[in-house]
């Protein structure tokens, strides 16, 4: 039988994740998304089950002490969390599962699936990171002042993971993480 992957996406907020992401799924579509569970409120256009499960504080406590997330971490003053089941049930299926977590969690990953691949994505620098958070428009200013505090350290860990790419452009990125992911090994 195929052997699932599990595969561990990391940048900093605003870096274009989750643009590379939605490519790479629309170009191979037999990878799977894990949907996480956050305490932060939707932003507009989010739906429940696809982008983020959204729960209260309470109900994210509830699933740490029953150990049902596989990984968790604080992220500007949210919580965000990837439910266990799916991704255990989704890899002894033979499939390979995509993480897009921050620092905190890869490194929990880490510890629990050491064979996880790990990449990076890094922003051509810190100004242009600044640009497409503004662009973006969905943060107040506390949100990204937040985010851009974090930044710095979460780019200084980037040699902790196996792929370092940088998303200066977009379609170049792409190239460089399917390389990454679909190398014969
Ligand atoms: N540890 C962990 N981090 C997560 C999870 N889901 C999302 N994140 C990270 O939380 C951070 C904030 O995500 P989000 O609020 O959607 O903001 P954005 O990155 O600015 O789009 C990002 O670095 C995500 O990669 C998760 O399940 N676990
Ligand atoms: N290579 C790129 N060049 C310019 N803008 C980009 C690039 N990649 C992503 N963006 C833009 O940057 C903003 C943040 O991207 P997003 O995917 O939401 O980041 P993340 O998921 O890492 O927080 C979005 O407005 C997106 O369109």
């Amino acid at each position: 039988m195929e052997t699932g992957k599990l595969i561990v996406f990391t940048g900093p907020s605003g870096v274009g994740k989750g643009t590379l992401l939605r490519k790479l799924l629309t170009q191979h579509p037999e990878l799977v998304l894990s949907t996480s569970v956050t305490t932060r409120l939707p932003r507009p256009g989010e739906i429940h089950g696809t982008d983020y499960y959204f729960v209260n504080l309470e109900k994210f406590q509830q699933m740490v002490a029953n150990q049902e997330l596989l990984e968790w971490a604080e992220f500007a003053g949210n919580y965000y969390g990837t439910p266990r089941f799916q991704v255990e049930e989704l890899i002894s299926q033979g499939k390979w599962v995509i993480l897009e977590i921050e620092l905190e969690g890869a490194r929990q990953i880490r510890q629990t699936f050491p064979k996880a691949l790990r990449l990076f994505i890094l922003p051509p620098s810190l100004w242009e990171l600044e640009q497409r958070i503004r662009r973006r428009g969905t943060e107040t200013e506390e949100a990204i002042a937040k985010r851009l505090r974090r930044a710095q350290e979460e780019i200084n860990a980037a040699n902790e993971f196996d792929i370092q790419i940088v998303n200066d452009d977009l379609e170049k990125a792409l190239e460089n993480l399917e390389a990454a992911l679909f190398v014969p090994c």
